[in-house]
């Protein structure tokens, strides 16, 4: 369990606002959805909650914590993952440079972390002969690798085959049962299965807040109510 607070947060670009203004006070475990049309904010929330972006005012904390500060107790993944002319091993241990782990250490947890991605024997291929879900997954373990106390994952799932993606899905449920998520979606079986809470998002503000059994079955807004009888047609 660990706890997010937003604090009357927002974010504005070239003087539109595009975020907020936020307030949510969240405990996050298991899986935590964030829903909603394309546009809706869903990438800018995930940004401003991972501390990528700093909100023009207001404030996020962690544990109490400023997200900016604490972005290094997070696992990120973003949408186009960031590919190092290494081997997928070498693009997973890139994590912990900086983090003054002893050698025998770092290898353990790159071993944990390819295992975990399902990337065992591709560990000395170069990174960059990896299939798109391969090198989602690389991304994945590269989040895992650092032992983070909260994941958070921009449409994980976006562009995989039903193969592929029924892998992610996997990881992510094992990972989640000891790392809270916070992850964007648009598939909204799968939201349905796999999460815990949602919170939907329509023209960069929050207009739910629910368990997932609550959204799915009695959406409070008109547009969360139209979002789920268009995409469920
Ligand atoms: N750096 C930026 N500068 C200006 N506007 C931006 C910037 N980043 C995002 N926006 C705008 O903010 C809005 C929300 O964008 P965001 O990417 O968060 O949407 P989203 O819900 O993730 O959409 P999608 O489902 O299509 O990925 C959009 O209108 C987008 O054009």
């Amino acid at each position: 369990m660990i706890r997010l607070q937003i604090d009357q947060a927002s974010l504005t670009f070239k003087g539109t606002r595009r975020l907020g203004p936020l307030d949510l006070d969240l405990e996050l475990s298991g899986i935590t959805a964030v829903l909603g049309p394309n546009g809706a904010g869903k990438s800018l929330f995930l940004s401003l909650c991972h501390g990528t972006l700093l909100p023009d005012r207001g404030a996020v904390r962690w544990q109490g914590q400023p997200a900016r500060d604490s972005r290094a107790a997070r696992g990120v993944m973003l949408q186009s993952p960031v590919v190092l002319r290494r081997s997928v091993a070498g693009n997973i241990e890139f994590a912990l440079q900086s983090r003054g782990l002893p050698r025998q250490v770092r290898r353990e947890r790159v071993e944990h972390a390819l295992i975990a991605a399902r990337l065992e024997d591709r560990a000395h291929a170069p990174a960059a002969t990896l299939s798109g879900g391969e090198l989602r997954r690389m991304s994945f373990a590269r989040a895992l690798v650092t032992a983070p106390r909260a994941l958070v994952l921009d449409e994980p799932f976006a562009g995989l085959d039903p193969a592929a993606s029924q892998v992610m899905e996997a990881m992510i449920i094992e990972a989640a049962a000891a790392t809270p998520v916070l992850l964007s979606n648009h598939d909204l079986v799968q939201t349905r299965r796999i999460a815990r809470q949602v919170l939907f998002f329509s023209k960069g503000q929050m207009l739910e807040h629910a368990s997932t059994v609550a959204f799915f079955a009695d959406p409070q807004s008109g547009v969360a109510q139209a979002f789920l009888q268009s995409q469920l047609l």
